[in-house]
């Protein structure tokens, strides 16, 4: 199987707290990985074991061995410089969480001072990334206004396309659909359908019937260890997918 992520024995702590325990989870390449479990089961802190986004919070502890598909080859997380690594694992967050800025500075901006890229090329950049999450015709006329004009299911496509003008490997989503109503959460599932022919996507997600709706290959956390990874094709048809994996959980 091609993956796009590796773990193996990874342990994560805070203090006397195991948060994770000697968890071992391979994902695999353009496909939809789904992380589901109880609240505190340990799915936001696996999927940020991904970026070293841990490392932000000095009280937590980590070992074990992470590799992330970058540039093509699977290396260890702890050997790609920080940026790189932010840059290529693209995060997109529960709630959208765009920049107080202008709908396009929010995508010019980060280019700018990540790869550099400014002017024309910049600009078509940022017309790709909009055209890809389906937002450009609903925004090429209000380019200039504020993105916290836009409504919440908007938000969130603009952070995926900042994210994705960037050219990860990578996107990791945590709860990407949370603060969206049904319609709005519906587009942007529709979304990731379409961009996993490009992107493997880790993705957290406390929906059921989203879990069984976009899962190529699902993994039930609970206690913070892994108790069953299993393919979509394993699930059992309609609702009764859901039924099946509650009971896992
Ligand atoms: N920075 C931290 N410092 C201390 N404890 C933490 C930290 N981050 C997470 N934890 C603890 O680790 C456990 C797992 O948290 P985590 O957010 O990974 O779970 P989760 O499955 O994503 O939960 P939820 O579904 O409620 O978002 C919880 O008990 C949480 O309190």
């Amino acid at each position: 199987m091609n993956l796009c992520a590796r773990i193996e024995n990874l342990n994560v702590s805070a203090g006397a707290q195991n948060i994770l325990n000697g968890l071992s989870l391979e994902c695999p390449d353009r496909k939809i990985t789904v992380l589901v479990g109880r609240s505190g089961s340990g799915k936001t802190t696996l999927l940020r074991s991904l970026n070293r986004l841990n490392d932000c919070f000095p009280a937590l502890r980590t070992s074990g061995r992470v590799e992330l598909k970058i540039g093509g080859l699977l290396r260890a997380v702890g050997d790609v410089p920080l940026p790189e690594l932010r840059r290529r694992a693209g995060m997109v967050f529960q709630s959208p969480n765009p920049l107080p800025l202008s709908v396009a500075r929010n995508v010019l901006l980060p280019l700018q001072l990540t790869l550099g890229v400014k002017g024309t090329e910049a600009e078509g950049r940022m017309k790709q990334a909009l055209e890809q999450v389906g937002l450009w015709k609903e925004v090429a006329g209000r380019l200039n206004q504020p993105a916290a004009s836009l409504s919440g299911g908007q938000q969130q496509r603009l952070c995926l396309a900042r994210t994705l003008a960037l050219e990860p490997d990578v996107l990791l989503l945590d709860e990407p659909t949370a603060s969206l109503d049904r319609h709005a959460a519906e587009v942007v599932e529709d979304l990731l359908l379409s961009l996993k022919e490009r992107y493997p996507i880790v993705m957290v997600s406390h929906s059921l019937i989203q879990a069984r709706r976009l899962a190529d290959r699902l993994a039930v956390l609970r206690g913070g260890a892994l108790c069953r990874t299993l393919d979509a094709a394993e699930l059992p048809a309609g609702g009764e997918g859901e039924v099946f994996i509650e009971r896992l959980l």
